[in-house]
């Protein structure tokens, strides 16, 4: 099963209360962030902050991501100081083109190389904030064999389209649909966007829903509340752990026959049903629920 990624929650990065018990709440990743939630003024006290945090705490059960500035804006420092503090993801954040995943790649790149840091270590993923951005979405996702996801930033985007969010998502719609299409096809994580109002546990649940039916893999999260809607929503109901088994039984019972399709409870059952089923046994147990 590939990595769980349905909780990816910001942590800024000058609040040390926040990065000393950002691993205590169950997110899947914890997202560091030196940009946008970092005043001017706080951007160098920030890297020094989260580079000793990672040399400090446990966070071996969790994925450690950074979200850096741009490469003018103190992003080759930012990179430098959270390879070496052994960051697992870099996160560029406004990405425009692929250019701009390969730039980052290179001075990455440089930075195991002077540390002796096995080239290919750290991954890489790109949010994807812009008009520009998301029409780009497809080459960035390919751009390096260091790329895990792509995410949307949905404050940027909407905020460059000239328009807000709405409570359906629809100004979202085609942004969200270009991005998960380019992340399958090129055969990695698809993020959603942070849902920003915090005290509206409903509107984040719907919001969820939609993106799980997408097909998204997860979303960015702001505040530790939002982690237990959003886990629980990607967690395989019971009834769903109970049908894909039958499906597996069903099938390895139509296999010993010689069949390749058959019919359970009346629905047709074949290869791409067992390939679901066998992703929510899967997904039931990363998420330590009783598979059998
Ligand atoms: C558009 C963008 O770029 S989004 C990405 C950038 N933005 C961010 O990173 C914002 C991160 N989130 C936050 O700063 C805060 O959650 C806020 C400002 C949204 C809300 O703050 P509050 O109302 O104080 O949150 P709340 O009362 O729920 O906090 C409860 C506890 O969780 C902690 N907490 C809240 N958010 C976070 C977080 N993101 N990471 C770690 N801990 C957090 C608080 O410190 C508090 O801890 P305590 O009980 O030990 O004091
Ligand atoms: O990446 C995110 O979800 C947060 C963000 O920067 C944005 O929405 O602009
Ligand atoms: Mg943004």
């Amino acid at each position: 099963m590939e990595r769980l990624r349905r909780t990816m929650m910001f942590v800024p990065g000058a609040n040390p209360a926040m990065l000393r018990d950002a691993v205590l709440y169950g997110a899947d990743a914890i997202m560091f962030d030196l940009e946008d939630a970092v005043s001017l003024k706080e951007k160098d006290t920030a890297r020094v902050l989260v580079y000793s945090a990672l040399k400090t705490f446990d966070y071996s059960s969790v994925e450690t991501v950074v979200r850096v500035n741009a490469l003018s804006a103190g992003g080759r420092q930012d990179i430098e100081a959270m390879v070496l503090g052994g960051i697992n993801v870099v996160r560029l954040p406004k990405t425009e083109t692929a250019q701009d995943i390969v730039d980052v790649d290179e001075v990455i790149t440089a930075v195991e190389k002077k540390y002796g840091i096995p080239v290919g270590t750290t991954n890489m993923m790109a949010a994807i904030e812009s008009a520009e951005g998301v029409l780009n979405a497809r080459e960035i996702a390919k751009a390096s064999p260091r790329m895990i996801g792509i995410a949307l930033g949905a404050e940027d985007y909407v905020t460059s389209q000239k328009t807000k969010r709405y409570a359906d998502g629809a100004e979202l719609s085609f942004a969200r649909n270009y991005i998960l299409h380019s992340a399958r096809a090129a055969g990695i994580a698809a993020i959603d966007t942070v849902y920003s109002d915090v005290d509206n546990e409903a509107g984040l649940r719907r919001e969820t829903e939609l993106i799980k039916q997408l097909g998204f893999d997860g979303k960015s999260v702001i505040n530790p509340r939002q982690i237990p809607v959003i886990n629980g929503i990607y967690a395989p109901t019971v009834e769903e752990v109970q049908k894909a088994r039958e499906v597996m039984a069903g099938i390895r019972e139509a296999e010993a026959k010689g069949s390749g399709v058959i019919a359970v409870d009346g629905q047709m059952v074949d290869k791409p049903i067992v390939e679901r089923a066998e992703r929510v046994l899967a997904l039931a147990k990363a998420t330590n629920m009783e598979v059998d």
